[in-house]
This record gives structure tokens, sequence and C-alpha cells, in this order.
């Protein structure tokens, strides 16, 4: 079908300009598929395909034809990076005079400045924050897109993800729901969920040919096999030189961030040789902007130093900032090669030649090292293949003999993905789920709340005892800690509740119950003084990941406790308590200024690892300060201190520097030794340029930026 066939199915004219903009003529297989079950007539539709496929086009269709006729649509991704991508691809929608918004992150902010958008692009967590909120406009959506709907089975999102969706159905019930999915077994099951149609399909738009390699031999069941032209002692390092050789790049998968660190340097020299003039100067600068934002610590000059031989390794625990000019790189061929964790092919879409998934075993700390999930694999393999790049693409699994090399191909290559299933089941998940729906009136009794429930994916594949069971358990908790009050007497298919004043801000708040009862706990209790107390308040809720305990990390926090006893008295000296005690210290380390590098080697972390769990503790430090206010505590200014010290990285003197964009805490403290203590003392650095040279890191460019910034706010 060509894309000006569109029209007789209803597409406005205006789509064909937008498609023939992006230069596509003829509809994909699935593409097709997807008209024909009516995705231009309003239908629901549930699009099970693989990777880059063209998906999003088939969700376009259904949201132009909205837009068009006055419509609303609601995007949502899984991730902040997806967010922008999609953001920046329906922008082109606003030469129509749409208005195209994206919303992520600041859960307790109101999303009321959106109500003028036609299309707004979120993740699930900031389209449930928004229905907590109670935000007007988003009961007047008439598309709903769910990008990755498999997620539903992700531990961490997928509770989110489904709660939504029903909220969403159940708010909008005239919406379409267009939901985008991998292939997987169970794609009826969600489209019988959701109502919709499917298209579920194997087509890719460019060959890709799966395999395993033993002995320098890829044997790809279904396209023969092929001789690995270059024999470097490790098998990932010659998979990478081989595939660049062919005039390629390639993506290396590993089991965890020192084994994706580990594969890069072991790349690292191999392809010195392969690169041109231009491409090492464009690595050169890549290389120096890492330095420049990390170059204290030993990983961000360890990945600029490999960059600038073409290669690099991408875990969640660098800056974002760096992952993104990664991503960036290959995109543009400069990389050749980047090796990573798994969780960059859930991300952004990211194309290479070859694929190699160099380990597929995970350590799961129950059952050890654990064969990954089919579906893992599988959505690993699909970033092979740049479409009008590549003639196909190749993915490789790595056996160490002839029988693992038959295994890996039975079970991931011709072997089927596995089922999905909700993952609502799991009590923190449920807990913060049933709250907000009772607090966000979706529910005003036990038979209303069942009812919701049973929207949900969680009710189409477990039984209604089991689920009420659970249910009950938790309205038992939510009620005997303050959040609900139940009418009647007992939990009962009569019992009506409303959630009370704290519940309600708990849930907008969008923390755990359970941490919002610890905070409040300690916040009643007896005195808190010191910084640590305070910082061992938010590491104690089950929304911080507490750190690991290495051993070498024991004698330190142990040796700590025993010099604060008032904090020792909080828990037993087991590895639970230990790892809260060490998140604590972190925290505390990063507010007292102590240098990147310094934290990543005490502690074990990355750079962006102490970022993000500030940014937890931030939001934490903020959510107990507006608990603070709800309980008359005494400890609101504190809490609100912390909280900005936390966001920064600095102690109280230089909170009015950093709130200047362009200054960090470490140019901020150098300011500050230069007598610069405050917004004003600044118009004097940018009155008398001559002073520029006496702070060290405050260049023109920042003087630039700083001079903008304080113009701005005058
Ligand atoms: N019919 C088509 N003809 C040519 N190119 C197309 C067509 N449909 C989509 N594309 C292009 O294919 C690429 C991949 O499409 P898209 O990102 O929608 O895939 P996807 O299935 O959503 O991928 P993912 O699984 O990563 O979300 C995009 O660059 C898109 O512009």
């Amino acid at each position: 079908m060509m894309v000006d066939d569109l029209l007789d199915f209803g597409l406005p004219e205006e789509g064909l300009e937008i498609f023939g903009d992006r230069g596509i003529e003829e509809l994909y297989p699935p593409q097709v598929d997807g008209v024909r079950s009516g995705v231009l007539d309003g239908r629901n539709l549930v699009l099970a395909v693989p990777t880059a496929s063209g998906k999003t086009l088939v969700s376009e269709l259904g949201i132009l034809k909205s837009v068009f006729s006055g419509g609303r649509t609601l995007y949502i991704v899984p991730l902040k990076a997806l967010a922008y991508e999609k953001f920046e691809l329906f922008k082109e929608y606003e030469r129509y005079g749409f208005n195209v918004g994206v919303a992520t992150g600041d859960y307790d902010r109101s999303a009321d400045y959106l109500s003028d958008m036609d299309v707004v692009v979120t993740t699930s967590e900031k389209a449930d924050s928004m229905l907590r909120l109670g935000t007007d406009w988003i009961g007047d959506v008439d598309v709903v897109v769910c990008d990755e709907v498999h997620l539903v089975d992700s531990d961490r999102r997928g509770p989110t993800l489904e709660v939504t969706l029903a909220k969403l159905m159940m708010m909008n019930p005239g919406a379409q729901v267009i939901a985008l999915s991998a292939t997987i077994s169970n794609a009826r099951e969600i489209a019988n969920w959701l109502d919709a149609g499917l298209v579920k399909s194997d087509w890719r738009p460019i060959e890709l040919k799966e395999g395993v390699v033993f002995d320098d031999f890829i044997d790809f069941p279904f396209d023969g096999g092929k001789e690995v032209c270059s024999d470097e002692d490790d098998v990932a390092t010659s998979l990478v030189r081989d595939a660049v050789l062919e005039g390629g790049q390639a993506l290396v998968f590993t089991s965890s961030r020192r084994n994706s660190r580990g594969a890069a340097g072991r790349i690292v020299g191999s392809l010195d040789d392969l690169l041109s003039p231009m491409e090492e100067d464009r690595l050169m600068e890549l290389s120096n902007d890492i330095l420049d934002v990390d170059g204290v610590t030993e990983e961000g000059e360890r990945l600029a130093r490999y960059v600038r031989r073409g290669v690099a390794f991408h875990h969640a625990g660098l800056r974002n900032t760096h992952l993104r000019r990664i991503e960036k790189l290959f995109s543009s061929g400069d990389l050749k090669a980047i090796c990573s964790t798994p969780t960059l092919a859930w991300g952004i879409n990211l194309p290479a030649r070859r694929v190699v998934v160099r380990d597929y075993k995970r350590y799961d700390p129950n059952y050890g090292m654990k064969p990954i999930p089919v579906l893992d694999v599988k959505q690993m393999f699909g970033r092979a293949g740049r479409p009008g790049m590549d003639p196909y693409g190749e993915a490789v699994l790595i056996a160490k003999n002839e029988v693992e090399r038959d295994q890996l191909i039975d079970r991931y290559v011709v072997g089927d993905t596995e089922n999905i299933t909700s993952k609502l089941a799991s009590e923190p998940a449920l807990r913060s789920h049933v709250l907000s729906t009772i607090a966000s009136g979706f529910a005003g009794s036990y038979s209303e709340l069942m009812d919701f429930i049973d929207r949900t994916f969680f009710a189409v594949q477990n039984r209604p005892e089991d689920i009420q069971l659970l249910v009950k358990r938790v309205l038992g908790f939510l009620e005997s800690e303050g959040f609900i009050e139940v009418d009647g007497f007992g939990l009962g298919s009569g019992s009506g509740f409303d959630a009370t004043a704290i519940g309600k801000r708990v849930s907008e708040l969008y923390i755990d119950p359970l941490s919002a009862s610890r905070i409040l706990e300690r916040l009643s209790g007896r005195g808190m003084e010191s910084d640590i107390e305070f910082l061992h308040m938010v590491c104690e809720t089950p929304d911080m990941d507490t750190l690991y305990m290495r051993k070498s990390d024991y004698s330190r926090v142990e040796s700590f406790l025993k010099e604060n006893p008032r904090l020792k008295e909080r828990g037993e000296m087991d590895d639970w308590f230990l790892s809260e005690v060490k998140t604590s210290l972190l925290l505390k380390d990063w507010i007292d200024e102590e240098d990147d590098g310094d934290i990543c080697d005490w502690y074990g972390v990355s750079s962006g690892d102490i970022r993000r769990k500030a940014s937890t503790a931030e939001w934490l430090l903020h959510s107990a300060a507006e608990l603070s206010k709800m309980s008359m505590s005494l400890y609101i200014n504190r809490l609100r201190n912390l909280q900005r010290r936390m966001q920064y990285g600095v102690k109280k003197e230089l909170s009015d520097l950093v709130s200047i964009s362009g200054i960090g805490r470490v140019r901020a403290r150098e300011l500050y030794k230069n007598g610069y203590r405050t917004k004003s003392d600044l118009h004097e650095l940018i009155d008398n340029q001559s002073l520029v040279r006496e702070v060290d890191g405050v260049g023109a460019k920042t003087i630039e930026k700083i001079k903008r910034e304080l113009g701005g706010n005058e």
C-alpha cells in the first residue's frame, strides 16, 4: 500500500506531507495490517512487531486523524530519553498549528499548563502522577498511545503502566488505545485486555541474521554461516573488528557495568588502523568534552581515553550528558563500537550492523547466574541492521563449545519469547496504586475498587479470590497507617472509604505509603539532630535503592556507627541496615562537597550514580518537608535546607551561587574562595573581565552564561 492510498482510509492530506518529508512512500506490511485493522477508524489496536519496523507511524495515523478533527493525544513511553525523541518527531505537527508538549519528572507539579496541547508525550510515571493530581485535561483525551506495552512485565515500571492505562480507559471510555509492543507470545492476551484488534508479525524492514559464534564461525541456522575474518584473542573483539572491517558498527551487550567496561577495554586498540583522520578529530573533541564534564573520576577519564579510539562503554551509572553524547556519536558513525548493559536495548533507537550478546547469563541474587529471558535477547538482537545503510543486520551470541552453541540456537534463535505477566501483585506496587486509586477518586468503596482492579492486566491473569486477599491486606495497612478511613465494620463488599488529607498528599508526592509512614514516624519521634539522621531517614525508606555492602565497606561503616550511637540505635547491625548507613554517608559526602572522584572510590559507584541517589534523596527530603508541614513537625526549615543542598551537592553557603545555571558545585566553590559569594558579587565579576583569570574553571563561556542569566533576572 502506498502512503497516498491512506487518503481513502481517512488520513488528512497533511499527513501525506508529513510522511513525504520523511521520505516514506510505501507502507511496511505490518503498517498495512494496522490500517486494515481500523487504526484510522478509531479502533483499538495492539501492534506486536519487531524493533524498528515502523510502529510509531501506525500510531501516528491514529494521532493525525484525531488532531485534525480537534482531538487530543497522550503518548506514553517508558523512558525520559524516549519521550524527548518522540517529542522531536511530533514537533513536525506544529507547522499545522498544533501544540506538542512533553512532560517528565517533577511528580507533584501541576500539569495544567499542558491543557492547550494537542499531543502530550510523557512517561508512564508522569502520566500516573498527573492522574493523581486530578489534571482536568486528562479526562479529555481521544487517543492514548502506549509505546512498549510489553513492559507491563517489568517489576519496576510494569504496575504503574497497567494501572495508568486502566485509569485512562476508565476516564475516557471512547478514546482509541494504540499499544505498541515487541513480539511477545501472549500478545493476544494484551489485546483482549485492551479490547483491541491485534497485528502480530515478525516482518522487519531489514533482514536480520541471528546466530551463534563458536571457533571463529558464526552459525546462522536460517542463513548458512560465516567465518569471522579477524583473529583477536577475545571473541567479542574479533566480532567487532570484523564488522568494522566490513564498514559497519557493533553493539556489544554485557551483563554488568563492570563487564561493559572490561569488554570495551579489550576492544580499544583493535580499531586504531580503521579510523579516518576526520573521525579521529571528532573523537578527540568528544573525548575532551567528556573530560570537561567528568575528568576527575577514574571512570570518566577511562571513558574519554576509550572514546578517543572509537569505543565507548554505556551503563546507567554514567552521567546523562555522557550517555546522550555517546549515543549521538554512534548514530553519526564516529564511534565504531559501544559495549553496554542491556538497558540500551530498551532505550532509544540506536541500530548497528552487528549486535553481539556477549553474556547471556545475568546474576540474580536468588538464583546466582541465570540465563536471561528470550524477550531480552530478542530486544538486543533487534538493534541489528540500520535501514537504508546496512544490507542486513547480524545478531550473534557467543558459545564456548559445540554443546553450548546448539543450546543457544535452540533457546534464543529458534525458540519463542516467554509470555509476559502482570507484576501488580507485588505489595509495594499495590499499596501505592490502591492508595492513589482511592485518593484520586477512582474508587470510593470496596466494590468500586474491585471494579477498577478488574480493568487491569493483573485481573486478566489472576484468580479473583487471590486478588481480593492481597487487596484486603493492603487496605488494612493503609487504614492502620491513617492514609484511608473506612466506613462500617471491617473491610467487605459493603464498605466505603476515603483517603485522609495526609493519604491524599502521600499519593500526590508519589512515594510509597510505607516510605511516608517511616518518615512520619521519624518526624514525630524524639529530636533529630545531625544531618546524618535526616539522611538516614530517607535511606531507610523503600523508595531509596541502597548501596550494596562490599567487604571493604564494613570497617568504615561500623566505625562510623560506633561514634554515632544515636544512629546505631536505629537498626540491627545487619547488611540491610549497614547499607542504609553506607548510602546516607555517600549523601553526606555529596552535600559536604567531597570530590566526585573520591566519592566514586570510597563507595564503589559511578559519577551518574551519585547524582541519581542525590536526586531520589532530594525528592524524599521534599516529601518529608511537605509531610512535616501537615504533621506540624518542627523540622521543615531543616529539611528544606538539606533538600537544596542535596540538589546541588553543596554546603549551605553556596546555595545562592549554584542556583545560577552553568555554575556547578566545583565552580561555585572556586568563586566563593575568590570572594564571590552571592549573585550580587557576581555582577562585579562580569563587569570586570580582567578578574576572569583569578577564578579556576570560570572561563569566558561561563562568564557569558552568568551574564545572560543575571541580566535575565533583573
Ligand atoms: N513505511 C516506511 N518506509 C520507510 N521508512 C519507514 C517506514 N515506516 C517507518 N520508517 C522509518 O523506520 C524507522 C524505524 O521506525 P520506528 O522508530 O517507528 O520503529 P519502531 O517499530 O517504533 O521501533 P522501536 O521498536 O525502536 O520503538 C524510522 O526512521 C522511520 O521513519
